[in-house]
């Protein structure tokens, strides 16, 4: 029995289908992001999951128990939503035990819970601070910390990075990984951001216009995307020219290699150069159309604008989009 089971969820407003017959099977333990573009749907099925948003059709079974109708609060799952704010007139440990508190837990049971909840996301030391008295990145894992203390079946977690600055958002990436391990919280995460859904998740479902594309891992949704949708909306891609009755071919613009002109597979031309600190990035003009490379930089020097280079790459990398599907 899977530990949690979308089966045909779908949500209808009107004549939209915001949601179209979405079906996961999730096991015990498992990190999953739902990732997509703005308006497929990502959140309308966590928001079901969660009990805020009422199915149209399908069902939603937790531990082999029938959840679709259940009232919210019945479901007893840790949510961190991005606007899920924090009591302000609360410190951080009056926040984190509020949930205990409604479960009528003992008065040192709280407080031995609360400590534990607070170490796991290195804010023991804050408890006593209120929410103004927070950076972003602390507040998020006080929101962290409240959803984990009641120890939810199932941790719900809709963009909670994404109010966080660039550096702070990849640290915070690396620590929700770490603590969910640690915790061992069955976690669904809605984002539209690759790098984060790819860093955190042991599976990714891609969704676009309410369906569900591909479910897989991070390096298979990458090394082989279902869609031609999926190969651009998950990193970059170069879509190359196949013979007429041909699959289309792409290739990752970290999988080409600038070589010496005539010694590639085709020779093209340095358009532009950006810099982008660990790597170069160029764009390329060639028989095959625009190229997109990036070359990591090893400190030798780069190829200037108007160059004629040679780009090599290995069969191997090449990909039809038909390839890597059961
Ligand atoms: N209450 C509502 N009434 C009508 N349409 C809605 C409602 N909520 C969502 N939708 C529509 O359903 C579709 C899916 O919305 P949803 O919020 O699930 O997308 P999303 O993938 O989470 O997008 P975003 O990343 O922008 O939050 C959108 O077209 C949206 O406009």
């Amino acid at each position: 029995m899977p530990f949690l089971e979308l089966d045909n969820l779908t949500k209808q407003y009107g004549h939209l289908y915001a949601v179209e017959n979405v079906s996961l099977t999730v096991e015990q333990g498992e990190f999953i992001s739902l990732l997509g573009p703005s308006g497929c749907g990502k959140t309308t099925t966590l928001q079901m999951i969660a009990g805020f948003v009422e199915a149209t059709a399908g069902a939603i079974r937790l531990q082999g128990r029938d959840i679709t109708h259940a009232p919210a609060n019945s479901r007893g799952l840790g949510i961190v939503f991005q606007s899920y704010a924090l009591f302000p007139h609360m410190t951080v440990a009056g926040n984190v035990s509020f949930g205990l508190e409604m479960q009528k837990v003992s008065k040192a049971e709280r407080a031995r819970r609360v400590d534990h909840a607070l170490t796991l996301v290195h804010l023991d030391a804050y408890a006593d601070r209120y929410p103004r008295e927070l950076s972003g990145g602390q507040r998020q894992r006080v929101a962290l910390a409240r959803a984990l203390v009641i120890q939810p079946p199932l941790l719900l977690l809709d963009e909670p990075l994404s109010n966080l600055d660039a550096k702070l958002r990849e640290a915070m990436q690396f620590e929700l990984r770490n603590i969910q391990q640690q915790v061992g919280t069955t976690t669904i995460m809605v984002t539209h951001d690759q790098a984060e859904a790819f860093s955190v998740s042991d599976r990714v479902v891609v969704m676009q216009s309410g369906k569900v594309m591909q479910i897989d891992t991070p390096y298979q949704v990458y090394e082989h995307p279902a869609t031609d949708f999926i190969s651009r909306f998950v990193g970059k891609t170069n879509m190359i020219p196949s013979a007429p009755g041909h699959p289309q071919r792409h290739i990752r613009p970290e999988k080409l290699r600038l070589v010496a002109a005539g010694s590639g597979r085709v020779n093209a031309t340095v358009a532009e150069r950006f810099f982008l600190g660990s790597q170069w990035f160029y764009h390329l003009t060639s028989d095959l159309g625009e190229l997109t490379v990036t070359i990591p930089n090893d400190g030798s020097a780069p190829q200037a604008p108007g160059t004629v280079v040679g780009v090599q790459w290995d069969e191997a990398n090449m990909r039809t989009l038909a390839e890597g599907r059961a």
